[in-house]
């Protein structure tokens, strides 16, 4: 039996600016439970958003929405479905924030803002207040009430919580979780993308170099990357992690691009490891056998 194709999908997708590629041969599936994209600044998560919202164009492969790659789909039905939801920063600060949520709904449906005010957790006597006017975990629950104005299917989520304090934090997850959309979330911090990801690709230099069930990946990471990443989250009451590897910040031009800041590299590691299937899940590096535990 074959899987249902997810209905948003990259398919070998390279993406950059102007003529410098900064997403290399990504290939993601927007499945059910959430996806996440985990990676640290300038690894290509928010570019590689900005393609599944349609906002950006491959230099090759394709973004596909159901049977149609975005070049060719219906975008108005595509704007309804698939929905961004940004950091509260990104409300216009002169603005109501009723106001700012209606602008998004059609002239006739502008007296749903309370019901969308409450559906976020909010009490619809805030739509008067400008946003600073609001907290930073109201702000961002605002954002997601216009986000969801439309009736989307997907959201796609970029660091929606990462300004907020760890008991907001949560809510905002809680809120999150119960919504029935399904999601795809740009992060850096890999507890939130426990809480709200089922599958997780992580991203190192604009190549995906593990990928699979998020529970494993942390668990268990094959990549010697995430398990960098895993390590670098600081205990509650614990001690300081540990500096492992060498820490030089520019990826290889040649071979694995993680190869200067990995405690493995080895000889091998000058031919840039393939894709491959190890203990269910993707993972491009030759050592990865190695890293498991
Ligand atoms: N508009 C742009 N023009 C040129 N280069 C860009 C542009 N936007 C991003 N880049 C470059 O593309 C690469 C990937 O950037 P991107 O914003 O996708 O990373 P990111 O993983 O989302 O980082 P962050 O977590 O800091 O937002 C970086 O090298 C960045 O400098």
């Amino acid at each position: 039996m074959t899987m249902p194709r997810a209905e948003l999908r990259a398919d070998r997708v390279t993406l950059g600016y102007g003529r410098r590629p900064v997403v290399h041969d990504v290939s993601i599936d927007i499945t059910e439970g959430g996806v996440g994209l985990i990676g640290e600044s300038g690894s290509g998560k928010t570019t590689l958003a900005r393609a599944f919202l349609g906002l950006l164009s491959p230099i090759s492969g394709n973004i596909w929405y159901g049977d149609q790659t975005l070049k060719k789909a219906d975008m108005r039905k595509f704007r309804k479905d698939v929905q961004p939801v940004f950091q509260a920063e990104a409300l216009d600060p002169r603005m109501r924030v009723g106001a700012s949520i209606a602008e998004a709904l059609p002239r006739a449906a502008r007296s749903r803002v309370p019901d969308l005010l409450e559906r976020v957790g909010l009490d619809p006597a805030l739509a008067v207040r400008r946003p600073h006017e609001l907290s930073g975990g109201q702000r961002q629950r605002v954002v997601i009430a216009r986000a969801l104005a439309v009736g989307p299917r997907l959201l796609i989520l970029d660091e929606p919580t990462s300004a907020l304090d760890v008991t907001v934090q949560a809510r905002v997850l809680d809120l999150l979780v119960s919504l029935e959309t399904e999601r795809l979330l740009i992060t850096h911090n890999l507890a939130v993308v426990e809480r709200l990801c089922r599958t997780s690709h992580v991203l190192f230099a604009g190549r995906v170099v593990e990928s699979g069930p998020t529970s494993d990946l942390l668990a268990n990471p094959a990549h010697p990357y995430t398990r960098a990443l895993r390590d670098a989250v600081p205990k509650l009451g614990g001690e300081p992690p540990e500096a492992k590897g060498r820490t030089e910040a520019v990826p290889a031009a040649t071979g694995c691009a993680f190869r200067l800041r990995c405690p493995l590299a080895g000889p091998e590691c000058e031919v840039a490891p393939e894709p491959r299937d190890v203990q269910g899940r993707q993972v491009a590096c030759h050592r990865a056998e190695d890293v498991l535990t």
